[in-house]
């Protein structure tokens, strides 16, 4: 059984021991039972304080006890900068990645298709998606480069992570913070889903505005795991994403071993399915951001690093209206995935779950045809979409596609077609 706290971004404090967690203080001459202190900083220590996130870890060993670090196997993880060539401006489709034939955990079954920006830089994303048939044994993963938003599309996964354990289905996400070192392992056979890679500030609940003081994704909804440790003391892989490229090294123990922590800097997961989804009850389709479930900002107000928005079951009762998305161009550039059902721009088919579209600045995209056509004619009685969750990474900066994704044979060549034999309007008089 797993265990959790409530609440977004709040202080937890948490001992999977009795008596573990100093009192009063965070950094005592002596720690209980000679654990040791250590501080995870995931902002400037100078942040202002409704940004700074920072926990303090009580260990069995300092994390500073390891040998040097060696350049691992890189497999088809990168980040930014994504400069291989020109990008293209064209609208893209993928079908799901296939399962992988060999031996393949979390880390090794990551590959990454598009993103901006880049760690150098401390903007921007990279977007992965994963596809994995084993357990991580004996081994640990931690991203230097940023935190990584995680999206299960098949398989449950379980993170032992530093600060406790997350059982994390398809259907819920989890963020892993910076620097936190976990183990992948799969609950329920092969795993394939989608990972957003934050380099840029720390994804956050959107503001509500006029919604009000409820809505979207309620605080109390995000689970952070009490303190889980493990004291093993088996030769255990530290693999580490730092600048883009993977690093590896050997310690005696595995560094699972915190007792307790205290703090605001912590994994987190939550239920799309607790999202309180709002829409319109008279008119029109209103913009995708009434989905976001987080946003990474940047220092323009509004102007999001990376949105994170779902499109989960709702009733549509707009009258008078075209329901499905609209026909667009829009200056932010949108990565969608799906996790399962169909998605209600694209009935025609070829978005399948597990698969990818990216529809960059400013291409024009909308509902496919076949969406089209049954929207136009649809009798407008209240309506409920069902048995769907699709979401996007929409991101301020150009998503450059990798050139594994640019060479995939799961590129679909023919995406345009679904926008192709659409009737010219008839003008009163034209011929
Ligand atoms: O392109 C898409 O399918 C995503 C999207 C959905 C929507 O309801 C409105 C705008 C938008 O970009
Ligand atoms: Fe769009």
């Amino acid at each position: 059984m797993t265990s959790y706290l409530s609440g977004f971004g709040n202080e937890h404090a948490t001992e999977a021991v009795a008596g573990a967690l100093p009192e009063g203080r965070n950094s005592p001459q002596r720690v209980p039972y000679g654990l040791y202190a250590e501080q995870l900083s995931g902002t400037a220590f100078t942040a202002p304080r409704r940004e700074n996130r920072r926990s303090w870890l009580y260990r069995l060993r300092p994390s500073a006890n390891h040998p040097a670090f060696r350049l691992a196997e890189q497999g088809l993880l990168h980040s930014g900068p994504f400069a291989e060539g020109a990008v293209s401006p064209n609208r893209l489709r993928w079908n799901p990645q296939p399962s992988p034939s060999k031996p393949t955990d979390f880390v090794d079954g990551l590959v990454t298709f598009a993103g901006n920006g880049g760690p150098t830089a401390g903007t921007g994303i990279s977007i992965h998606l994963y596809a994995a048939n084993r357990s991580m044994v004996d081994s640990v993963f931690f991203n230097a480069d940023g935190e990584l938003l995680l999206v299960p599309q098949k398989g449950a996964l379980e993170l032992f992570t530093e600060l406790g354990k997350l059982h994390l289905p398809p259907g819920e996400i989890a963020v892993v913070p910076r620097g936190v070192r976990f183990r992948v392992e799969l609950a329920e056979g092969d795993a394939a889903g989608y990972v957003c890679e934050n380099h840029g500030a720390s994804f956050r609940l959107p503001e509500l505005g006029p919604i009000g003081s409820n809505g979207l994704a309620n605080p109390r909804d995000f689970l952070t795991p009490v303190a889980a440790f493990e004291d093993v003391e088996r030769p255990t892989r530290v693999r580490q994403k730092f600048n883009g490229r993977l690093w590896e090294t050997t310690v005696d123990h595995s560094p699972l071993d915190v007792v307790a922590w205290h703090g605001n800097l912590a994994p987190y997961k939550y239920d799309l399915a607790r999202f309180n989804t709002i829409g319109t009850v008279s008119f029109d389709h209103p913009d995708p951001s009434i989905f976001t479930v987080l946003t990474s900002p940047t220092d323009t107000p509004g102007t999001a690093n990376c949105d994170f928005v779902i499109f989960p079951p709702r009733w549509m009762v707009a009258e008078e209206t075209f329901r499905p998305p609209w026909f667009h161009r829009n200056v932010m550039s949108e990565f969608m995935g799906l996790i399962h059902g169909i998605y209600d721009a694209k009935e025609g088919g070829g978005f399948a779950p597990g698969g990818a579209s990216l529809h960059n600045c400013m291409s024009a995209h909308g509902p496919d045809r076949h969406s089209y056509d049954q929207a136009v004619e649809a009798r407008l009685a209240p309506h409920k979409i069902e048995n769907t969750l699709a979401f996007m990474f929409e991101s301020r900066s150009v998503i450059a596609p990798t050139a594994f994704a640019m060479e995939s044979p799961t590129l679909q060549p023919d995406y345009d077609e679904c926008w192709v034999g659409f009737e010219k309007a008839r003008l009163p008089g034209a011929k």
